[in-house]
């Protein structure tokens, strides 16, 4: 059986704002899929056939646990996908640019200064030697040709735009002099320094306590805004994702098993994973309710080529073994990989 589910152009473009329909996306990703080989058996497909756009000035939220595959979409958006893992099939568009058409020098030159990633330990990112000021300030000269001096301004700059409190004696910082919360914004500052046009935030923000959180969050959106820049906001938070994204995808298994905009899937969430994240999150007992209703209780064999979360869902039906789901339209804006429907 093919496990290929090819969606409409107008599929995972749609939002739920009329004027934005109108908008171009500044990101299309198209049929990605990434795999990671295995000394013996079938390599791991840790992101399948994937689709999304994300517009201008949109915060796109991609909610799921551990080994979903959000981290793997990320870094081959960049580029980059973790070794050992290749990117097998699909196109990234961005910008018009065809970006796995580009040579690696290409890539390089786009990334981080018109694509740029957030990543959630700092620590690793920062060069232990160097001031922070200064590492902001070589991204800025590497990728806009800014003067030392010029370069330095814009680092100043974008320090007090995240907030650095007394950026300037921080600007002079080594990365262990900081605390975590500081050295994370300055990681988002050397993220944004060159107002990048597409921003990837892995995690970016749950380390960091829940009021420094809330305000990261604000600016990361004002900025967004501003800059007329486009987020793609990873987190394993469905609470972070419901309070600051526009659309949000859940991932499961390295495919997006539903995605809508904020109101349509928050309020009225359709794919059984997303009920049962939602329902762990904010205790909702008819969510729960919803999540503990059996249908059929039903023997799910190893290797079916149907719904990857047959296993774990309160409603497989032989449907859901049998056939791998299509990402469908159930509300404006709203898509749910599920036989649930149908199968009942
Ligand atoms: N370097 C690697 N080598 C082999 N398999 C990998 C590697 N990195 C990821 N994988 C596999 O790819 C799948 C997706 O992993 P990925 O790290 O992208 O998930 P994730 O959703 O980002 O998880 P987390 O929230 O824990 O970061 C998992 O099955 C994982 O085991």
């Amino acid at each position: 059986m093919s496990v290929a589910v090819k969606i409409s152009e107008s599929a995972l473009t749609a939002s739920e704002s009329p004027s934005r329909d109108q908008d171009k996306p500044v990101v299309s990703v198209r049929s990605l899929s990434v795999e990671f080989p295995r000394l013996s058996g079938a390599p791991t497909v840790a992101v399948r056939d994937l689709d999304l756009d994300i517009r201008p000035q949109e915060v796109v939220g991609l909610v799921g646990e551990s080994g979903a595959g959000k981290t793997t979409l990320a870094r081959s958006l960049l580029g980059l996908p973790p070794s050992p893992g290749h990117i097998t099939a699909g196109r990234f568009v961005f910008d018009d640019k065809d970006i796995f058409g580009l040579s690696a020098e290409g890539i390089r030159q786009v990334r981080g200064r018109d694509i740029s990633m957030v990543v959630s330990n700092p620590r690793d990112e920062l060069n232990p030697l160097k001031p922070v000021g200064e590492q902001i300030a070589t991204v800025a000269r590497v990728h806009l040709g800014l003067s030392r001096r010029e370069a330095r301004q814009r680092a100043f700059d974008i320090l007090k735009a995240v907030q650095i409190p007394d950026p300037e004696r921080r600007m002079k910082a080594l990365p262990h002099e900081l605390s975590g919360g500081m050295a994370q914004r300055i990681v988002i500052a050397i993220a944004l320094v060159c107002s990048p046009r597409f921003i990837v935030s892995d995690d970016a923000t749950s380390g960091l306590d829940v009021t420094v959180q809330a305000q990261i969050l604000q600016l990361l959106k004002e900025l967004i805004l501003k800059r007329d820049s486009s987020l793609l906001f990873i987190t394993r938070d469905i609470g972070v994702a419901a309070h600051f994204c526009d659309r949000t995808a859940i991932m499961f298994k390295g495919e997006i098993m539903e995605i809508g905009g904020r109101d349509s899937l928050f309020l009225t969430p359709r794919h059984p994973y997303t009920i049962g994240l939602m329902s762990a999150f904010c205790h909702n007992d008819r969510l729960r309710q919803v999540w503990s209703t059996q249908n059929e209780q039903i023997e799910v064999p190893a290797g079916h080529g149907g719904c990857p979360y047959a296993d774990r869902c309160p409603n497989a039906s032989q449907t859901c073994l049998d056939q791998r789901p299509e990402l469908k339209q159930v509300a404006e804006g709203h898509y749910v990989r599920c036989h649930y429907e149908v199968a009942r």
